[in-house]
């Protein structure tokens, strides 16, 4: 026993009752396991008066009283499974912390549930077609700037993907025949709108500026842990005005500054469409940061569409987080995040297998988090908050088609938005139509003489709910034929004709592949949020336990949980010692960000 005194996590089987297991932390904290019951040192050493619930963990004794408490309860050793932190799914937030955490040495081990990584940003084949889970948009996908958070997850793990540059981010089809197409080139884009709004020239001009304002702020720093006081303040030390600008936008949003240049009510509906293919909300209630992110990005670096599909970046991050020392798998569900003395320790797979790590990474949204893989009835405070400030997004109704090629016009973009009638009608379920052909780009994606249309609309669980097998499907191919008929009228005559393939999913489908409560989208603000000012970071009230992804700041989007991974790993390494910390300057900082959320 005396040679397993250098390791710095030890773990024992109790005999004869095998099932009992207990484990010495590197500071020497004695955990026992039995069924969900947990002991300290203490309790061990005076179990007769143990009363089950854990609460006296709080004891340090060194590894050595520890083994000796283990021999005298008698427990021998057995393997142990221990890292420095377990990520709990692998959608582009849970990859990114994990590789971010991989490339620094740290040892870390991402759990998936399903059999490939990306979450939605996966993919999947059918009938030779590579169809793309979530949408085909890629910002923060080009060579140029720091904001380039996708190229920059990959490059950190050696990796680069073939891009297509997209000539138009999107077509707009919207009311009253507005056509608008987001050119690649900013000029070009805002021509269009010049045209259509020759009275509102100086208001565009007043509202992109601010946009550009805060673009080049944002891609003039070193992007890191916003919860990283050294970071911060080297940030604020280094270039002052990008972040006293952004302290300025933080708490704003888009449609505020919008309507201080802008008075025509149709150029106004025009900016809450933009807003709302991002965030699924408003202008009025879209952080004015997101919002000048991806309407400046898409002419900065350009919007790219990788070769061979969205699905291949996440299988390069994964591919790329084995080769620098992580580890991933597949088929493992996690149903709970072992708690200690209100410190996260390890996660329980759905067969039982328990695994314990230095700090624990959520990847699920944080109403999966703190509601299903922690007990509801203890969630801390700090989260209920989150949940009073921000509720769930709608989910989506999403279409994978696959039709022969001769059914597009010559020089059909591949993104277009449709909004038929009336404006107010803009965040109603099925309304408004996403519809992206990768195909246009990347022909190898489907088989030849034939593109993909991956359509999408919003909608909500609770239509979904209650309904036979029969029923369901019936609703769906329903919804799918009105969407379709939709599209023959305004873009495609004989679109129904021309399908090969088709595929409907409902918010059930999002919530069964993507393990996301409800399928949500993400979290949407229940009110008018003051800009980004209540979106929590990546901490959690619970002690080794981190959030990422899209219910973290800043929210939806491939980049923006790209850098919540950026984040998150930057904290964590911190807080394992890996990258500078100052625990005084932390305890500040983290107490100065409690309270800017209360104003929110
Ligand atoms: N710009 C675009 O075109 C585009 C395209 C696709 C996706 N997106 C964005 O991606 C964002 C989502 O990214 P994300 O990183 O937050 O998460 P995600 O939902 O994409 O991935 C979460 C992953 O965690 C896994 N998971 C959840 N619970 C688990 C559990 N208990 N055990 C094991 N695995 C579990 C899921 O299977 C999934 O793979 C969305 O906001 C969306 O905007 C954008
Ligand atoms: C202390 C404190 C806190 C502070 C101080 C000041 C400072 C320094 C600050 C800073 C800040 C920062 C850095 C920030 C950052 C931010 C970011 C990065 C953001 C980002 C964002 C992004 C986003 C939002 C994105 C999104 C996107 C999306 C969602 C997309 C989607 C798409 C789609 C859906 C498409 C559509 C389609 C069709 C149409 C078809």
């Amino acid at each position: 026993m005396a040679a397993l005194a250098a390791t710095p996590f030890l773990q024992f089987s109790r005999f004869p009752r095998k099932e009992k297991i207990f484990s010495v932390g590197r500071i020497g904290d004695v955990i026992l396991k039995g069924g969900s019951r947990v002991f300290s040192v203490t309790q061990l050493k005076q179990r007769r008066r143990f009363c089950g619930n854990g609460k006296d963990c709080k004891r340090k004794v060194s590894v050595r009283s520890a083994i000796a408490v283990a021999e005298k309860n008698e427990v021998a050793p057995v393997e142990m499974e221990e890292y420095d932190a377990i990520v709990i799914g692998s959608g582009m937030g849970g990859l990114v912390a994990a590789t971010q955490l991989a490339v620094r040495n740290v040892k870390v081990l991402l759990l998936e549930k399903y059999v490939i990584p990306g979450g939605s940003s996966g993919y999947y084949k059918r009938n030779g077609y590579t169809f793309d889970v979530g949408s085909s948009v890629m910002f923060g996908f080009s060579d140029k700037g720091n904001i380039n958070l996708v190229t920059r997850a990959l490059a950190a793990v050696g990796r680069k993907l073939d891009l297509i540059p997209d000539p138009t981010t999107v077509h707009y089809h919207l009311p009253n025949d507005l056509n608008v197409q987001v050119h690649r080139k900013f000029e070009d884009f805002v021509d269009e709108l010049y045209k259509r709004f020759p009275h509102e020239k100086a208001g565009i001009d007043g509202f992109f500026g601010e946009c550009w304002r805060v673009f080049n702020a944002l891609n003039s720093l070193e992007l890191k842990s916003l919860e990283e006081p050294l970071y911060l303040l080297g940030q604020f030390f280094k270039n002052p005005i990008a972040c006293l600008t952004l302290a300025y936008y933080l708490p704003q949003n888009a449609g505020a500054i919008a309507r201080k240049h802008i008075k025509d009510p149709e150029l106004l509906s025009y900016i809450d469409a933009e807003c709302f293919i991002v965030s699924t909300v408003d202008a009025l209630r879209t952080p004015m940061i997101n919002c000048a992110m991806v309407v400046c990005d898409r002419h900065y670096g350009g919007i790219n569409y990788p070769i061979g599909g969205v699905g291949r970046i996440a299988v390069q991050l994964a591919e790329g987080l084995v080769e620098k020392g992580g580890q991933i798998q597949y088929k493992a569900n996690v149903k709970s995040i072992l708690v200690d003395s209100d410190k996260a320790v390890g996660v329980q797979l759905a067969n039982g297998r328990k695994i314990y790590a230095k700090k624990i990474i959520s990847n699920a949204t944080r109403w999966d988090t703190f509601e299903k893989l922690l007990k509801p009835s203890e969630m801390p405070e700090r989260e209920r908050m989150f949940q009073k400030i921000y509720k769930k997004s709608p989910s989506f109704f999403s279409i994978h088609m696959g039709v022969k090629a001769e059914v597009l016009p010559e020089g059909t973009d591949c993104h277009h938005f449709i909004l038929e009638d009336d404006w107010s009608r803009l965040q109603e379920p099925y309304r408004t139509i996403f519809l992206s052909i990768p195909t246009v780009l990347d022909k190898s994606l489907a088989p030849e003489g034939h593109h993909i249309l991956h359509i999408f609309t919003v909608a909500w669980m609770d239509d979904f709910e209650g309904l036979s097998r029969e029923e369901y499907n019936a609703k769906k191919e329903s919804i799918a034929d009105d969407i379709v008929e939709r599209l023959e009228k305004k873009l495609f005559p004989g679109l129904k004709a021309a399908t090969t393939f088709r595929e409907a999913g409902s918010p059930k489908t999002h919530r069964r592949f993507l393990a996301r409560d409800e399928g949500t989208y993400g979290p949407i603000p229940a009110g008018i949020p003051k800009g980004l000012l209540g979106m929590p970071f990546n901490t959690t009230a619970v002690d080794s336990l981190y959030c990422v992804g899209d219910s973290c700041f800043p929210g939806q989007g491939v980049i923006a949980v790209c850098f919540s991974g950026v984040m998150c790993a930057h904290r964590v390494a911190a807080d394992l010692g890996v990258e500078k910390s100052n625990p005084i300057l932390d305890k500040g900082l983290s107490n100065l960000l409690a309270w800017f959320r209360t104003l929110a």
